[in-house]
């Protein structure tokens, strides 16, 4: 079973996604919008290190290798450890518009399973804005880049301000990321009018 429900539906109105003009290149590696961060952090030692690529338009690919840290059963990875490469893969997205946001939904479908070891093959694309609201598909693949599906999602990211980690972070690790040059310099690259 698989589909995506009328909260992911675009609503009327919406638009066609803009690739900013200073978006980086098709090819480039977007490298990591936080150093801590489980997903694309170099300094998470047990998460993903996960590293996509800008795309053509506004797409990106990605991809991660499943570790043993990342098991649910014996030998297979967790469910929620690949939903996490897909919410990662949705949210490097914003790289490319220039936008800061956050998943405010994320529907995923588990067709396969996915052994320890594997290369996951992501490939995600932003399909529709209206407002604050961003609508984006992803598909992950195993086997190569064009192997089987074996899990995909819908989601529904809103843009937010820089605010919206100063006033719900701990505030250990925003003093750390704003004295930080290279994560200031990060943020900032996110934003249309830093
Ligand atoms: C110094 C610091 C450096 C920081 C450097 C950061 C760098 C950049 C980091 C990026 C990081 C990415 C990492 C990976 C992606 C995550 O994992 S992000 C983490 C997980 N997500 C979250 O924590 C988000 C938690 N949720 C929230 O904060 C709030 O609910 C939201 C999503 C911001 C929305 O709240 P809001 O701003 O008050 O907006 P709200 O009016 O409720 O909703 C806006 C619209 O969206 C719709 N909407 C909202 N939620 C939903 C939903 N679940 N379903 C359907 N529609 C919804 C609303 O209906 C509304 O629609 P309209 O009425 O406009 O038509």
């Amino acid at each position: 079973m698989s589909g995506t429900s009328a909260a992911l539906q675009p609503p009327a109105g919406a638009v066609k996604p803009v690739r900013h003009p200073d978006a980086p290149a098709p090819g480039e590696l977007l490298g990591a919008h936080y150093e801590h961060c489980f997903g694309c952090g170099g300094g998470q030692s047990h998460g993903l290190h996960l590293e996509a690529r800008a795309g053509e338009g506004v797409t990106v690919t990605a991809e991660f290798v499943v570790q043993a840290a990342h098991q649910g059963a014996p030998g297979l990875a967790h469910g929620g450890v690949l939903a996490t490469a897909l919410d990662e893969t949705l949210g490097s997205l914003n790289w490319l518009l220039r936008t800061i946001a956050v998943t405010g939904r994320l529907e995923t479908d588990f067709a396969r399973p996915v052994p320890v070891g594997t290369t996951l093959h992501l490939e995600a694309e932003v399909t529709a804005v209206a407002g604050r609201k961003i609508y984006s598909t992803a598909t992950g693949r195993i086997g190569g880049p064009s192997g089987p599906v074996a899990v995909r999602a819908d989601a529904l990211f809103v843009e937010v301000d820089v605010k919206h980690f100063v006033e719900h972070g701990r505030q250990a690790e925003i003093d750390a990321a704003m004295s930080d040059p290279d994560q200031v310099r990060r943020t900032r690259a996110f934003e249309v009018n830093p």
